[in-house]
């Protein structure tokens, strides 16, 4: 269970969640959900299908109800308001607009006041989302990427303190997702709107989010930035889910070594385990190095190449290490250290483990 503490809850914070419960059924959707969400910040909440972040989003909006917990956002408890009393603007995954209606007029739906406040404001947002000559357009006369930006006009029409974007960016295609992505979040941090975005897909939690909360089962397993969740995940689901990882079986020999295969390796984080207990080492494809010459040392062992292949701008190699008790490795290099290698199929290439990127956890059935 994580709980955030409660003693940095200030003026900065937009929204405060508590104990968030729910059950459908018999079946747990969300378990004891706590955290704080400071104004201005850009939070994911990411996990694979069904671990409960779109209820949690739900449940944020006022559009679900928590079985127990609060949430107060900015000094008031809205547990228990109607969405229509609570301060959001929300963005689906299907784009909902109004098809009869054009984008002014989608835009302009949730505003009051005069017309011709409203019609100032659409030109504004319009503006803003960078499409300023589509306000006599019908939705189906837009592509998605539009469509998308009109619904993000339409959620910040009213100035809403809190912005919610459940998977805005799934439907589209891996283009218009990557340039919608950079858009979104130069706009959030133009306007400092709190936002909250639900994904699945952790390369766009990594570049979206000033910090993530990995959710699993109904439950959170960790909360960081995207720094914090790549370099130094909490438990081994969080290591899988973010990113590609090497796994290896290894023994403690003290708090910073352990036995693997043949060798003995230093780590430089506490492993905290006991002398003979089993473990799990992680490490990245990109932290694993590859030299080109041959030289004694710890950490270092003869890897063979079994197979090499091109993925976009880097290399993936796999690699078996004899002297490791035969482990398969994945590498990842760039094209540079790929020419510096020369390398051919079947070679032996030295291999170096740097120990500050080498982590240990309990292995799965122990934990
Ligand atoms: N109204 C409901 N009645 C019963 N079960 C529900 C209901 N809404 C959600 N669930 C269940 O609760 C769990 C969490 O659902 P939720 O939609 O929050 O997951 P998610 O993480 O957003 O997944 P996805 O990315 O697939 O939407 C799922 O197992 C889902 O089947």
């Amino acid at each position: 269970m994580i709980r955030e503490s409660t003693t940095n809850l200030n003026i900065t914070t937009e929204l405060s969640i508590a104990g968030i419960q729910k059950q459908f059924g018999s079946f747990t959707a969300l378990r004891d959900i706590s955290l704080n969400v400071q104004k201005g910040e850009f939070v994911c909440l990411l996990g694979p299908s069904g671990c409960g972040k779109t209820t949690l989003l739900r449940i944020i909006a006022g559009l679900e109800t928590a079985d127990s917990g609060t949430i107060v956002q900015t000094g008031c408890d809205i547990t228990k308001a109607s969405a229509a009393e609570r301060d959001y603007g929300i963005v689906f995954q299907s784009y909902a607009l109004f098809p009869n209606l054009s984008v002014a007029q989608n835009i302009a739906y949730g505003l009051k006041g005069r017309a011709q406040d409203k019609a100032r404001r659409v030109t504004e947002l319009l503006t803003l989302i960078g499409l300023p000559a589509i306000a006599d357009k019908y939705p189906a006369q837009l592509s998605g990427g539009q469509q998308q930006r009109v619904a993000l006009a339409r959620a910040l029409a009213t100035s809403p303190n809190l912005l919610l974007l459940d998977e805005p960016l799934s439907a589209l295609d891996a283009q218009v997702r990557e340039h919608l992505r950079t858009e979104i979040k130069a706009l959030q941090q133009k306007l400092g709107v709190t936002t909250i975005m639900v994904t699945h897909d952790q390369e766009e939690a990594l570049t979206m989010a000033d910090r993530i909360v990995v959710m699993n089962h109904g439950v959170i397993e960790q909360i960081g930035t995207p720094t914090e969740i790549y370099q130094h995940p909490a438990s081994r689901f969080v290591a899988d889910f973010v990113g590609h990882c090497n796994w290896l079986t290894a023994h403690a020999v003290s708090e910073h070594r352990v036995r693997l295969g043949e060798s003995e390796l230093e780590i430089s984080h506490s492993t905290r385990l006991k002398p003979g207990h089993e473990c799990e080492l992680f490490i990245r494809p990109e932290d694993i190095q590859l030299l080109p010459n041959w030289r004694a040392g710890e950490q270092l062992a003869l890897g063979k190449l079994l197979h090499m292949e091109l993925i976009g701008c880097v290399y993936r190699l796999r690699l078996s290490v004899a002297l490791w008790a035969g482990v398969e490795l994945e590498v990842v290099i760039s094209h540079r250290e790929l020419a510096q290698l020369r390398l051919g199929d079947g070679q032996l290439i030295p291999v170096y483990l740097p120990p500050d990127k080498l982590r240990c956890f309990m292995p799965e059935r122990a934990a």
